[in-house]
């Protein structure tokens, strides 16, 4: 046990007492609360403090996208780190960054308990302020080619839910953060970044000189997103496997527009989804009162001859999702068919993220995942959580902390980026069965006589961040042989019946 003295974030108070190395705890003795002149002479204490600390290091972030901005603030709230993030794009929150590019793809994400558990972590008030702009979605309505819509809960109670948010908006709002935090973050943007060196040495193009810059930091972090330079840099130094698959799938951005006073055209409590067997429209509320909606369909799909003209997407559209053409507007169907982009969907995993303690990737520079499960982001917050419980761990020692992470999260992220390609087959056919809601039903049924000891893999998944990914398949394989059997059970009971009835008819006659 070492004696010792820190602050508290309140900058008035400063509180004696003792760190328990074996337990990595801190044991508060007392509490002081300060005068002004008390508080010069401590904060000159409290930098020298700080920089005897065995950690000083200059990080360099790579990406400030949803990963970069939530590493970056919850390295800087650490002390001993100064943080830099650079970014290739313009500042999505100036005027001048056009529509153009920002971005045309973007799905609406579904922030859920691992996500949320992460913001909590870094700063419990980030939790809230970013709960107040989302809008929960509690479970699936399935809107049948029929015209007949089903709600599918999420959960149990029927009252736990995902929560959807714009990545844009979610984005800016990270950024905002970065920008009040107390220890400010240097956020560069319009930095391309091209080479990473073994020494932390690192060149950039500034996009708006066109210019080369060199930089020097103790260490880079990628979270430059699936394409990411960062881990293309760090193949050259450890032997990193990675594998890649673009799914037969591309989607298209659609919106739902509000109603007058900002009202929803459909319930905003759920998310919605045309499951179409092959293809899917699905919707996610905002909290304007619109929907985006998005359209994903096999490529072949897109190309083929019957969506190449506005005559043939029409059809195509009246026919198969009529209610919602009613919705999207046919004029604004026909413009994102003609402007919108189609997006790719990728699926990525790599077998270790870190070089030494001098370079670690993360978010979807590490694991490119397709968004069927909504567990992108959560996934990526979680690795933020992760890193940061490991330096706590490993009191900052970046090595051990790192090697650690390569080594254990690996599983994890393996688990989850299997499951979102399965969950593609599950919105877009398997909801439209009544097997499948059978088996959700017994789930349930078995969660609610059980409790704890049974958990739906959704329920793993998407509410409980304290059973890892792979975790949460190990259990749901095992508890898909029960599920399977007791399905059959009642299967082959309902049939029995159905036969003893007929046969009791027949006896009759
Ligand atoms: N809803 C959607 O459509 C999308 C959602 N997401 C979600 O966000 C989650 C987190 O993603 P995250 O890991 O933060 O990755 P992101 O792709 O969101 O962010 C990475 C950022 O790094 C930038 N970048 C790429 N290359 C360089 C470079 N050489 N130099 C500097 N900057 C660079 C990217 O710019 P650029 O974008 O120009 O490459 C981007 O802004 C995902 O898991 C997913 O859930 C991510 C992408 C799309
Ligand atoms: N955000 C998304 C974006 C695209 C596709 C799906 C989602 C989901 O969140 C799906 C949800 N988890 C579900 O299983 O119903």
């Amino acid at each position: 046990m070492a004696a010792s003295l820190w602050r508290k974030t309140d900058w008035r108070e400063i509180i004696i007492g003792t760190y328990d190395f074996s337990r990595n705890q801190k044991l508060q003795l007392s509490t002081v609360t300060l005068t002004i002149s008390q508080i010069l002479t401590t904060n000159e204490m409290s930098s020298s403090f700080e920089s005897a600390t065995p950690h000083n290091k200059s990080v360099a972030i790579i990406g400030a996208g949803l990963v970069g901005c939530l590493t970056a603030l919850s390295l800087s709230k650490r002390s001993g780190y100064s943080v830099t993030l650079f970014e290739l794009r313009p500042d999505p929150r100036l005027e001048s960054t056009s529509k153009s590019s920002k971005n045309l793809r973007s799905i609406n994400l579904a922030v859920s308990d691992r996500g949320l558990n992460a913001l909590r972590r870094v700063d419990p008030g980030l939790e809230s302020r970013i709960l107040e702009k989302v809008i929960p979605m509690t479970g699936r309505m399935i809107h049948k080619l029929s015209g007949e819509e089903e709600s599918q809960k999420y959960a149990l109670d029927g009252k736990k839910g995902i929560n959807s948010i714009d990545r844009g908006y979610l984005n800016e709002l990270l950024l905002e953060e970065l920008d009040i935090s107390e220890k400010k973050v240097e956020v560069k943007f319009g930095y391309k970044l091209e080479k990473v060196q073994e020494d932390g040495k690192i060149s950039f193009t500034n996009t708006n000189t066109k210019q080369q810059e060199q930089f020097q930091f103790d260490l880079v972090i990628g979270a430059d997103g699936s394409f990411s330079k960062v881990r293309s840099e760090l193949q050259k130094f450890i032997r990193l496997d990675y594998s890649q698959q673009y799914i037969d799938c591309a989607y298209l951005e659609l919106s739902i527009p509000a109603l007058d006073n900002n009202g929803f055209s459909l319930d905003k409590n759920h998310l919605h989804i045309w499951p179409r067997d092959d293809f899917m429209l699905i919707a996610l509320p905002n909290l304007d009162g619109s929907f985006t909606s998005t359209f994903f369909a096999p490529w072949g799909l897109f190309e083929s001859k019957e969506l190449s003209n506005d005559e043939g997407i029409l059809k195509f559209f009246r026919y198969n999702f009529p209610d919602a053409v009613e919705l999207i507007g046919e004029e604004s169907l026909l413009y994102a068919f003609a402007h919108h982009p189609r997006g790719k969907l990728l699926s990525l995993k790599c077998n270790q993220y870190n070089y030494k303690d001098k370079i670690l990737i993360i978010g979807d520079a590490a694991h490119s995942m397709v968004p069927f499960y909504g567990q992108g982001m959560n996934c990526g917050f979680e690795d933020v959580f992760v890193l940061t419980e490991l330096l706590d761990k490993h009191r900052d020692d970046l090595s051990l902390a790192f090697e650690e992470y390569s080594q254990t999260r690996v599983h994890d992220l393996s688990a989850i980026v299997d499951l979102a390609i399965s969950n593609y087959k599950e919105m877009s056919h398997k909801v439209n069965s009544k097997l499948f809601l059978l088996k959700t039903k017994i789930d349930f049924l078995l969660t609610k006589s059980l409790g704890d000891r049974w958990l739906p893999l959704y329920t793993m998944v998407s509410f409980r961040a304290d059973i890892g990914y792979a975790k949460a398949v190990q259990i749901s394989k095992r508890q898909d042989i029960i599920l399977n059997w007791i399905q059959a059970g009642i299967v082959g009971l309902v049939g029995g019946l159905g036969l003893w009835n007929v046969l009791g008819r027949w006896a009759r006659k």
